[in-house]
């Protein structure tokens, strides 16, 4: 066990603990480099968080919305402040490169202040009642104490945009952060503690999902649970939820497809397919996985794209030549190199995909495309969640609609093309949330609603003004003078 004094604690109702344990934050792109040690608890710690949380709400709930705009404000002046210190925190302990981790901390910050403004404009609705002489009235309420578990692929964005949301809306909240990437969120906690988040209000535990995870999901005092994470996981919080009747929004995987038409500006194509697939190492449920290709442009597109992959230089996040950093750790690693080896048996050809040796104890591999894969093939089917991306060559535009929207999952589907028609008929007719129009489909914005379809999303969507609909409960009252 660490020096109390050298461990990241749990913020507890308004105190820092140190957990049962701790743990190693480690550097993805270096791992001798230890980005610090961060307390790690179960089951006691959840109750504890809950109890804070559930004994701050009566007040919490009842402040009004100029202390929860400041303290949003706040959070957000000083992420936007520190951006440059808090993202070479985030390269460290997620791997993302240095401009995309400073980025997403600014990011973080601008969502801080979105909130903040929308905790001043939260409304209701008066409406006529179709009775004579009776008023009705629709308000927004808290829904009580909700539990945020977020994963490690954007570890300062993603607790952001569950957080904020959340207390502007009158909330307490419990976060669980992933226990590869506990860094940044602490760095949330801190800032909320700093700048008068009243004790028990915001409650961080770090923690196994196994153990904390677990733990937090079933516990009684929870009323509503966000998740973002894998497919599997979300299904068993969603059967959880459902037995305990509670609230619950899961933002889970995809298999993001990108069409390009014959007509497409061919360099606007290779850019936007470099980006989808393969930035942020492809760690993004937004990722372009399936290239869909039209037979006219096809080989061009390929010939370029392979030109523009094998250019991309991978190395330590922190490294300022690098643009693709490292895959996240071991595991992940071992997962996406094992579709690589399943794609040797699928696609016509494999093209990188290597494990990558720079001379230094980390995760490496090069960015790899699947050519000549069909649509049915398991790794144009599964969330490989790596830099590897299937390449399908389809006759028209309609073959590649219907293949855009062969998939289980429904979240950012993308489209290149010169034709209007066909970038209108693409964005009504695609089984997607998000439509992106010769642009990657990852790579969103702050203030507009973010989620999918199908096995990607369910309840209600996260960001801007819609992610009231998750953390409020509406109340319809009917009054006669
Ligand atoms: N859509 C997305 O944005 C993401 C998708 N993924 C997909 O998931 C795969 C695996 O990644 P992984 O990190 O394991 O994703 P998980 O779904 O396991 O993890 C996401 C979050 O859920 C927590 N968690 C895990 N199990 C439980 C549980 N039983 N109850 C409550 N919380 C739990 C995790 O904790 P802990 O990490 O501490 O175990 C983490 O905080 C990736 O390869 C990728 O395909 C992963 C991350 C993000
Ligand atoms: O593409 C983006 O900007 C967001 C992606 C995301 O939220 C995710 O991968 O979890």
């Amino acid at each position: 066990m660490k020096d109390m004094n050298d461990i990241h604690g749990n913020l507890i109702g308004g105190a820092w603990l140190p957990g049962d344990d701790c743990r190693p934050n480690v550097n993805p792109s270096d791992t001798r480099d230890i980005v610090g040690h961060y307390a790690w608890a179960g089951g006691a710690a959840v109750d504890q968080a809950v109890d804070a949380a559930r004994a701050a709400f009566p007040a919490w709930s009842a402040a009004g919305p100029q202390v929860r705009h400041d303290l949003l404000d706040a959070v957000g002046t000083e992420l936007l402040a520190r951006k440059d210190e808090i993202g070479r925190l985030l390269a460290r302990e997620e791997g993302k490169t240095l401009p995309e981790a400073v980025g997403e901390t600014a990011r973080a910050g601008q969502i801080f202040r979105f909130f903040a403004g929308e905790a001043l404009r939260l409304s209701g609705d008066a409406q006529q009642s179709v009775r004579p002489g009776i008023e009705v009235c629709v308000t927004r309420e808290p829904v009580g104490v909700v539990a945020l578990i977020t994963p490690w692929n954007f570890p300062v964005a993603i607790p952001a945009w569950k957080t904020a949301p959340a207390l502007a809306c009158g909330n307490c909240v419990v976060l669980k952060p992933a226990e590869l990437t506990p860094g940044c969120a602490h760095v949330i906690a801190q800032l909320l503690h700093k700048h008068g988040c009243p004790p028990g209000v915001f409650n961080l535990v770090m923690g196994s999902g196994a153990a904390a995870g677990e733990a937090l999901v079933s516990h009684p005092g929870i009323d509503a649970v966000s998740f973002t994470g894998s497919a599997a996981t979300g299904a068993r919080i969603a059967a959880a939820c459902g037995t305990l009747r509670r609230k619950v929004q899961l933002e889970m995987g995809g298999k993001n497809p990108m069409v390009v038409l014959d007509d497409a500006d061919l360099d606007t194509a290779v850019q936007a397919c470099l980006n989808g697939a393969f930035f942020s190492t492809g760690q993004r449920c937004t990722a372009s996985s399936r290239l869909i290709v039209q037979k006219g442009i096809h080989d061009a597109f390929v010939e370029s794209l392979c030109r523009g992959m094998r250019a991309l230089r991978v190395g330590d996040a922190l490294d300022a030549a690098s643009q693709i950093g490292p895959v996240v750790d071991q595991r992940q690693l071992d997962s996406n190199l094992s579709y690589v080896d399943l794609a040797r048996t699928e696609a016509a050809e494999v093209v990188g995909g290597e494990r990558l040796d720079p001379g230094k104890p980390g995760f490496y591999q090069a960015p790899a495309l699947f050519l000549g894969a069909a649509n049915k093939a398991r790794t144009s089917r599964e969330e490989i969640f790596g830099p590897c991306a299937s390449v399908i060559r389809v006759e028209d535009f309609d073959e590649a609609l219907a293949t855009a929207n062969d998939t289980e999952f429904g979240l950012s589907a993308g489209i290149c093309t010169g034709s209007l028609k066909h970038a209108s008929e693409f964005r009504r007719r695609a089984e997607a949330g998000m439509v992106m129009v010769n642009l990657p489909t990852a790579g969103v914005d702050y203030h507009v609603p973010f989620g999918g379809r199908k096995a990607s999303s369910l309840g209600p969507r996260e960001q801007g003004r819609y992610a009231a609909e998750f953390y409020t409960a509406v109340k319809t009252a009917y009054s006669q003078a």
